[in-house]
């Protein structure tokens, strides 16, 4: 099912749908958007709609039901969704809450970070960093196996230098 997930979403982040993600949407707006046929949630300041995956949704469709037209924010945050499901809300985004806005994202690991601007706070949304470039991976291996091979040979030095010392 996850691999099925993985597949239906390919995690790279093209700016130019970043900017159709931007649209603003009230919360009157999204509340217009709760049915079956057309559910509308929102999650972080993301505006999601979600008619689609309502049948896919490993949740099943009435939870998802429960929260249409609404901020789903702290019951998507309660259940403890991984990191792919996560990464869908990106596929589902129509837009963001008024109040919100999408950074813009900079470098090879662009993110999407959500902030809202008020007069007295800057509150910082949730970042999902996506990656998928190889580098990190095999960067993640050296991280495992350069301290390994530097602890072998600390606890190994000794066990040489007797036996080299040996006097046959
Ligand atoms: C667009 C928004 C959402 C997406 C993309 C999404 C995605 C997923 C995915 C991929 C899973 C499988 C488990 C995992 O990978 O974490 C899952 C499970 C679940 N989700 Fe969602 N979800 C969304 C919104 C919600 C909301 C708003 C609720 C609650 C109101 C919810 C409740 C659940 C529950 C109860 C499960 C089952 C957990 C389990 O069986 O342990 N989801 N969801």
């Amino acid at each position: 099912m996850d691999s099925q997930l993985k597949n239906s979403f390919t995690p790279t982040l093209d700016f130019s749908t970043m900017v159709e993600k931007t649209k603003v949407f009230t919360l009157a707006q999204v509340a217009q958007h709760k049915s079956k046929k057309d559910c509308w949630l929102i999650i972080n300041g993301r505006v999601l709609n979600v008619t689609s995956f309502l049948v896919e949704h490993p949740g099943g469709d009435e939870i998802l039901l429960e929260s249409a037209g609404k901020d789903a924010s702290k019951e998507f945050e309660d259940i403890g969704h991984s990191t792919t499901a996560k990464n869908l809300l990106l596929k589902y985004q129509i837009g963001v809450l008024e109040g919100f806005h999408v950074q813009e994202p900079t470098g090879a690991n662009a993110d999407t970070k959500l902030s809202s601007k008020g007069p007295t706070e800057r509150k910082e949304m949730i970042a999902f960093v996506i990656k998928d470039k190889p580098s990190i991976k095999y960067g993640c291996l050296f991280e495992f196996f350069v301290p390994l091979l530097v602890a072998s040979s600390y606890f190994a030095y000794p066990y040489v230098t007797v036996i080299s010392k040996v006097d046959y």
